[in-house]
């Protein structure tokens, strides 16, 4: 059980102190790790999976929560099992994982699992959803906000910083094999699942194990527009407009005039220029 107690604003702690009776109850042999930061479920869940007796690594967190774990689960046979306790938890919805602590245990505990597509990205796995552009500077505002326990207000804040502050830039992306010069480009996200940051459906029909992203740009509109435009994101109904382009690929790279922040499952990880390679059926999910 890897526990992020400040995710959720606390409630990584809460879900726990809800499911530590019925890991007792299931009499289960288990340990118990709680993090204590960026980056520490990743260390602990590679040391879980180097031990024999280890038969899945179960996270309590939020969708960081979840990359941080996955990254150290992909491409081994050890599945990952979940309980939300996230402010967003696109990864829970997008799986049909209960929100409820109890009946996502239940879920464990039934030990089905399931193989999902996962992609590299350099040294990092993306687990769900990416994004490049302004929603990663979003992510990055939200992230390091010190108000981050609003959840989604600060995330309307963030959205309107950055949609008064971003330039948008000329991008080169390149989707297996064939290169597109797109200008102005706002933001570019690539996903297996419909569910993207805290409720939007930007890639309405992903897939998790049909070994390709789903791709969506934005470019080439004016600031007001782009504002208009976000209230139908959490809908899907974005998918007809002109300056929205679609795509499907099992490999992609993006350049870019000047870089463009990254993110992976809601976590910064880094900038373009970035190559993002499909990993088909590479997690198990229970
Ligand atoms: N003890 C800790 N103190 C501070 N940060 C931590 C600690 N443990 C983990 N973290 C970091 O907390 C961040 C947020 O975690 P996570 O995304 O799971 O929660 P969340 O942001 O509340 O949920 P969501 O992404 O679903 O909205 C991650 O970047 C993780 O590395």
């Amino acid at each position: 059980m890897i526990v992020n107690p400040v995710s959720g604003n606390g409630r990584g702690r809460k879900v726990w102190k809800r499911v530590r009776p019925l890991l007792k109850q299931a009499g289960l042999p288990y340990r118990v790790y709680f993090t204590t930061g960026r980056g520490h479920a990743t260390v602990l869940s590679r040391q879980a999976v180097e031990s024999p007796q280890v038969e899945a690594v179960v996270a309590i967190g939020g969708d960081g929560t979840v990359h941080e774990v996955g990254n150290a689960l992909v491409g081994t046979n050890v599945p990952l099992g979940y309980l939300p306790a996230g402010s967003g938890n696109d990864f829970a919805v997008a799986h049909r994982i209960p929100l409820d602590p109890q009946k996502a245990w239940e879920r464990v505990l039934h030990g089905r699992s399931r193989a999902v597509d996962t992609a590299r990205i350099g040294e990092r796995f993306m687990i769900g959803f990416m994004g490049i552009g302004f929603d990663a500077a979003v992510a990055k505002r939200v992230n390091e906000s010190r108000w981050k326990r609003f959840g989604k207000f600060v995330y309307a804040g963030g959205v309107l910083r950055e949609w008064s502050r971003f330039h948008p830039v000329n991008v080169q992306i390149t989707m297996d094999g064939n290169l597109y010069d797109l200008d102005r480009v706002w933001l570019i996200a690539a996903t297996h699942i419909p569910n993207y940051a805290g409720g939007m459906q930007i890639c309405p029909g992903a897939e998790d194990d049909d070994g390709q992203l789903d791709i969506c740009c934005v470019r080439d509109i004016s600031r007001r527009t782009f504002l208009r435009l976000f209230p139908s994101v959490y809908r899907g109904t974005h998918v007809d407009q002109p300056f929205i382009q679609f795509q499907r690929a099992r490999q992609f790279t993006v350049s870019s005039e000047t870089p463009l922040l990254v993110h992976a499952d809601g976590e910064v990880i880094g900038q373009t220029p970035i190559t993002v390679t499909v990993l088909p059926r590479s997690l198990q999910v229970l």
